[in-house]
């Protein structure tokens, strides 16, 4: 075992099946994730970065290999053992933050915490202490119709941080955010990255933005490559 490795995915592969139909968007393509790590995953569209992220998070089923996280087999958990392998482990970002608009900002960000289990007062105080982290002390109030983009996007990674994951997997989190604001969201990660230990997976079209993280990998013909 080696302690410093967080993510070892081997030889993982996926094809859509469609009738007569195939595609096949991975091929047996590997990676090593340590602990702590910034990594930027750079692609075409449609070249697979999103699927590669689903199954890593264990939110899709590969077609062969393995995800191993914390030396676990993630695909080999029964669903329910899976999903709360996720919870506890696993933090999300999309492109578009996935807010419950119903919700304020700080009910948004104790959801996970509430769901897991953690009593209100202490599920409240800490979704408070990372709206302060993101910077949006004073929007804990607000909900996600009365933030602005780049601000929904830092609730959104206050959420994914909630229940203190090991990994945040962000597709495209500022894919609908102006370049400036988009800069502000990754110099927020790298800080984050540095504070609290936090693994960072990203996936982006931006090599600006992707030089942002310690590594870059680009997806090309279903496997990870270095960028020239
Ligand atoms: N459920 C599905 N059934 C069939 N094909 C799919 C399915 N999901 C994705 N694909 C195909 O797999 C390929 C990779 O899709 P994916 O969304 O992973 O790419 P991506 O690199 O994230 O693209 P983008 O940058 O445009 O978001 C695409 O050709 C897509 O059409």
């Amino acid at each position: 075992m080696n302690n410093d490795r967080l993510i070892e995915v081997t030889k993982l592969s996926r094809v859509y099946e469609d009738g007569a139909s195939k595609v096949t968007v991975l091929e047996s393509l590997n990676l090593s994730v340590e602990r702590g790590e910034q990594l930027a995953i750079v692609g075409a569209s449609g070249s697979g970065k999103s699927t590669l992220l689903h199954l890593i998070g264990a939110l899709d089923k590969p077609t062969e290999g393995t995800v191993l996280i914390n030396d676990k087999d993630v695909h080999k958990l029964k669903p329910k053992a899976q999903g709360e392998f996720r919870n506890m482990n696993i933090g999300f970002v999309y492109q578009f933050h996935h807010l419950l608009p119903e919700f304020t900002a700080l009910e948004n960000v104790a959801m996970p915490l509430i769901i897991r289990g953690t009593n209100r007062d202490q599920a409240y105080r800490k979704a408070a202490a990372l709206i302060e982290r993101v910077g949006l002390t004073d929007r804990g109030t607000h909900k996600p119709s009365e933030l602005s983009g780049g601000e929904r996007q830092r609730i959104a990674f206050a959420r994914a941080l909630a229940n203190e994951p090991v990994c945040v997997l962000a597709d495209e989190p500022t894919g609908n955010l102006d370049h400036a604001t988009a800069l502000k969201v990754y110099d927020l990660m790298c800080e984050i990255n540095q504070e609290m230990g936090t693994t960072f997976i990203t996936v982006t079209h931006d090599l600006e933005l992707a030089s942002k993280m310690q590594r870059q990998l680009k997806l090309e013909d279903g496997h990870l490559m270095a960028i020239e």
